[in-house]
């Protein structure tokens, strides 16, 4: 069992169009809504492919209660905490071309109350003693800086490992506190985090190894069409797999951390499954999480300890 806590969640809304440009009338070939957020994703990811898994999110006005109905559909089991603001909606302009433009707002102000009822509702799905607890993505106007720090604390109590995938201030505080067994950040992410560009690999293991110096297990780094890398204290290894054209590239980390959490396995094959189930959600619409039949792990190729001198957009 794994239990999600996001935080801001969304509904994601996605447009299909051939190109995008400024200033004209432009008709849409495609459109779809979907329960969105990074956990969130991470839950149906791990629900398509038959795992329990309970997703902690607040939710309020209409789009919370379309929010909900999209979970029940994916027969996603959903621990919910009733807010005042409305769920954020988020726009995904999504190109022939695969660009993909994503357009996210900051979503709802939560009261301190509500802040507290979502801690409480993390700590009520805490004492199933679920093997991963995945806390991702942005934090809500309302929601102390710390927020993970403070979920971390939580579960460590319980023994309950955490992976975490955010951005920004909320990263940087909860990177410097320590205690995660995995962080998921981006290629950017990673960088922005550290203040520096990270072109090559070594580059890259050298700023996930001081990320590990505050106190944190596992750093696994996601590397757009590049692939991605895992680094703990003692080894590295890369993995990719052929380029695709994206569908739409909206959730593809979120499924590549499902298929790292999915099952306990060796840290290599953890790594192939990650990539592959990354690589299956780059090939289908909007948010749209791969099933078992989207998976191909025969695909990617993994390499232990690559070539530090790698350049990254080179892969
Ligand atoms: N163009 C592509 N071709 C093949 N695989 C891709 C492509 N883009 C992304 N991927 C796969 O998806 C994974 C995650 O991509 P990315 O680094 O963009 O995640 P992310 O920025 O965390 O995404 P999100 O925040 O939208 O979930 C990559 O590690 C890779 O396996
Ligand atoms: O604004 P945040 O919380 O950083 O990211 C939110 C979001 O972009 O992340 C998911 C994809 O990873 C989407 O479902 C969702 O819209």
């Amino acid at each position: 069992m794994i239990v999600t806590i996001t935080p801001n969640p969304s509904v994601d809304r996605t447009l299909e169009i051939s190109a995008l440009t400024r200033g004209e009338v432009l008709r849409v070939l495609a459109s779809h809504s979907q329960a969105g957020g990074k956990g969130v994703n991470v839950s149906r990811a791990l629900r398509s492919h038959g795992s329990a898994t309970t997703a902690v999110l607040p939710t309020g006005g209409a789009d919370g209660d379309q929010l909900l109905a999209l979970l029940r559909e994916h027969d996603v089991n959903a621990v919910t905490v009733p807010v005042a603001a409305t769920t954020r909606s988020n726009l995904t302009v999504a190109e022939a071309d695969g660009t993909t433009t994503k357009l996210n707002l900051a979503g709802p102000s939560l009261s301190e109350a509500e802040v507290d009822a979502l801690l409480a509702a993390t700590d009520a799905a805490l004492a199933c003693q679920p093997s991963w607890l995945v806390a991702s993505g942005s934090l809500p106007v309302g929601a102390p800086g710390d927020f993970y720090v403070r979920i971390a604390a939580r579960a460590s109590a319980l023994g309950v490992p955490v992976a975490l995938d955010t951005s920004g201030a909320p990263l940087e505080v909860a990177a410097l506190a320590g205690s995660f067994a995995l962080l998921k950040p981006n290629h950017e992410e990673l960088a922005e985090l550290l203040g520096r560009e990270l072109p090559t690999i070594g580059d890259v293991i050298g700023g996930a190894r001081e990320v590990l110096s505050w106190g944190n297990e596992t750093v696994l780094v996601t590397l757009g069409g590049h692939g991605a890398l895992l680094v703990d204290r003692q080894h590295s290894w890369w993995a990719g797999s052929p380029r695709v054209t994206p569908r739409s590239t909206v959730g593809a980390g979120d499924c590549t951390l499902a298929g790292y959490l999915y099952a306990d396995s060796e840290a290599p094959e953890r790594l192939r499954r990650a990539v592959a189930w990354g690589t299956a959600a780059v090939a289908l619409p909007g948010t749209t999480v791969p099933g078992p039949d989207d998976i191909d792990e025969s695909a990617v190729e993994v390499v232990a300890e690559p070539d530090p001198a790698l350049v990254i957009k080179e892969l």
